[in-house]
């Protein structure tokens, strides 16, 4: 791949972008972005990436091997349009969003146009985020290829149905954001027992990315690695049986099937 293109100029292209600009796979003016309207947003990600904005969609196309599309659901059809009578078939379309079909997608187009559908987080920010990817139809082995290759730039990239991408956006296209709620109310729990919040930020940060490096390096699962700060009857028994008793597992399943279901509805909403 040596031209991307992003459809749509928000915090997921943002972060997609700072993760490829960081592994440096690109040459940086190779990376165009555009938007509906928002000029400002577009001029501020071109000054700090040194990356191109334009706001002629015949251009942003032309001449990029990859159009990312990173629009809301409810946009999409709107985004295509705009760019339908520019895009050929030897292009491969990248869609980030959420609950939408490749089919749809393609159908769109009105071509029987490469699609590969991903799901991937803002930790791409930093080459951090997990990805999840799907082809469409007219998607070829070289296609998912490119688009391995392109998400394996900015964290790890997994190969699976399109049907389980509505599961997938429940757990780590929103994820991020349920550890990090987490962590605020870790947070307001410290401060209220008497901490500095500077010293809770601190701990409860390194915490978490210390329990994320140990269940990938350990070898361990979480349940083992969980009994093993477990003393019995110590503090982590007594912060454990109040997560039970207050059914944490239940309110985890709920926050992870309510996300799956909203991917679902987007999906028939706006496809
Ligand atoms: N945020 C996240 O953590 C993740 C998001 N996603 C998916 O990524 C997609 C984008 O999300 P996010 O970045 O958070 O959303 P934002 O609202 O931050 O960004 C949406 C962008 O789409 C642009 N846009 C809207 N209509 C058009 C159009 N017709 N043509 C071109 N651009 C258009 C907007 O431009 P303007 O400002 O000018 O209106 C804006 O730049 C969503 O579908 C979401 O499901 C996937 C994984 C994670
Ligand atoms: O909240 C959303 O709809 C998007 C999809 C995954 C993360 N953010």
């Amino acid at each position: 791949m040596k031209k991307i293109a992003f459809i749509g100029a928000g915090s997921m292209a943002e972060s997609i972008i700072s993760g490829i600009v960081q592994a440096n796979v690109l040459e940086n003016d190779d990376i165009i972005v555009t938007n509906k309207s928002n000029k400002e947003r577009v001029e501020r990600l071109e000054e700090k990436y040194l990356i191109t904005s334009m706001q002629d969609k015949a251009d942003v196309v032309r001449d990029a091997d990859v159009v990312v599309l990173a629009t809301k659901p409810y946009d999409l059809e709107a985004a295509v349009n705009s760019i339908k009578e520019h895009i050929k078939q030897d292009q491969l379309l990248v869609s980030v969003i959420a609950g939408i079909s490749t089919d749809y997608i393609a159908s769109l187009t009105g071509q029987d146009i490469p699609v590969i559908r991903a799901m991937p987080n803002t930790s791409a920010s930093i080459g951090y985020s997990a990805t999840a990817i799907s082809a469409g139809a007219f998607a070829k082995e070289a296609h998912i290829v490119t688009a391995k290759e392109l998400f394996d730039t900015i964290g790890t990239t997994i190969i699976v149905e399109e049907e389980d991408m509505h599961i997938v956006t429940g757990i780590s296209g929103s994820g991020p954001a349920y550890i990090y709620y987490l962590v605020e109310a870790m947070e307001k729990a410290a401060i209220d027992s008497g901490l500095d919040q500077e010293i809770a930020k601190a701990l409860i940060t390194q915490t978490v990315r210390g329990a994320g490096e140990m269940l990938k390096q350990s070898g361990d699962s979480a349940e083992v690695l969980r009994e093993k700060i477990t003393s019995p009857a110590g503090t982590t028994q007594a912060g454990i049986e109040a997560l039970k008793e207050n059914d944490f597992d239940r309110i985890v399943r709920s926050c992870v099937e309510s996300a799956r279901d909203r991917s679902i509805e987007l999906g028939k909403k706006n496809g």
